[in-house]
């Protein structure tokens, strides 16, 4: 063979294997880029693990969400565990090989993060230990793997994904997991773009749409729900998110749409703040993760998409009247009445404004 043959060799073996993963690889795929978007939206991070040419594997998607990949977009938390020699030469050196990624993602790792975990064949055993660690943190793994999957397929719950090349070469299965890891990274780019100058990793998302807020709560368990029209927000209010936020691992609120307000009769001049102001002004809020409207007279269908763990309300509402409890206790979630700490009326401070007009 001449040196040219060794290239044309691999890059042909490669493109075969290429089309190959494109037909195997399309489900897991659009799911595992939904769920990576939908982690981020919800100002998850990404941890990524891996060894050899997978470890640099691991930081080039690090690089790329945290700087950018093709378009200019808000920089994106994720962490590379391969990269920092004094604490891989500590852990290695004092506990054991085995546990360099773990000991990081127990230090790191919150709920609802992604661990990208890359192997090839899916039997290194730092690689599994941390997927297991990765789990009991209540992330979620995303596993590009090859060969057969190896024990880390077999680690994997419902909630995780695993990106398996169908080849045997080792080579070959890290030349896909380089063309997934820049397919994940297009999709990151075209969902963050719009947001590029308005949102910041440190407040809310507003979500009208229940499919994508569902995806997007869906592993912040436990889910906390709380309700209501949030006109002119007071300081009993933001106390009461606070300690409903406390909870659980995710707080959404619902809101109500302006038709549902002026139905509830508080006066002809309610809401005095629009829907999308009120929902601007509670995802600013640190307590609030998501915001949602909810046009109904009340949010029971909303609470039977998201089925909460934990359903609130604040102030004076007793836990039998609050709309849903029955059906969120029934699947054994809990039903709390917050009362407000700071007892505030929108209809006093408006008066107090009005009276205070020349
Ligand atoms: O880059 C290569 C082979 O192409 C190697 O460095 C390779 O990544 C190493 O042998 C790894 O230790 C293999 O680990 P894994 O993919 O089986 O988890
Ligand atoms: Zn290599």
């Amino acid at each position: 063979m001449t040196t040219n043959d060794w290239m044309d060799a691999a890059l042909r073996a490669s493109i075969l294997c290429k089309e190959k993963s494109a037909a195997a690889l399309a489900a897991p795929f659009a799911q595992a880029s939904q769920r990576l978007i939908a982690t981020l939206q919800a100002n998850g991070q990404v941890l990524s693990c891996g060894n050899g040419g997978s470890s640099g594997d691991a930081q080039h998607l690090a690089s790329e969400l945290i700087n950018r990949f093709e378009t200019t977009r808000r920089a994106l938390p994720a962490i590379a565990l391969s990269t920092d020699s004094s604490v891989l030469t500590a852990i290695a050196n004092d506990a054991c090989y085995e546990q360099v990624f773990a000991r990081q993602i127990e230090a790191l790792g919150r709920p609802g993060d992604c661990l990208v975990a890359f192997s090839t064949s899916g039997n290194s055993a730092n690689v599994l230990a941390a997927v297991l660690t990765a789990q009991q943190r209540g992330m979620w793994v995303l596993a590009l793997t090859g060969k057969e999957g190896g024990q880390l397929a077999s680690l994997l719950r419902p909630a995780d994904i695993e990106l398996r090349v169908p080849e045997q070469n080792t080579a070959r299965i890290q030349e896909v997991h380089l063309v997934l890891i820049h397919a994940l990274c297009n999709g990151v780019d075209a969902s963050f773009a719009d947001h590029a100058v308005v949102s910041t990793p440190y407040t809310g998302q507003v979500f009208r749409d229940a499919e994508r807020l569902e995806a997007a709560c869906a592993f912040r368990r436990p889910l906390v729900f709380t309700n209501g029209v949030f006109d002119v927000l007071h300081r009993g209010h933001v106390q009461y998110l606070a300690e409903a936020r406390a909870e659980g691992a995710c707080l959404v609120v619902g809101v109500n749409s302006d038709a549902s307000v002026r139905r509830l009769g508080k006066g002809a001049d309610r809401p005095i703040n629009s829907e999308d102001d009120r929902m601007a002004v509670l995802a600013g809020l640190r307590a609030v993760d998501f915001v949602t409207l909810f046009d109904e007279d009340t949010p029971l269908q909303l609470i039977q998409h998201l089925q909460p763990d934990v359903l609130i309300k604040g102030g004076d509402w007793p836990t039998e009247r609050i709309v849903g409890a029955d059906w969120v206790q029934a699947r054994g979630g809990r039903v709390l009445s917050i009362p407000f700490r700071h007892e505030r009326s929108t209809t006093t401070l408006l008066q107090k404004i009005r009276e205070s007009q020349p």
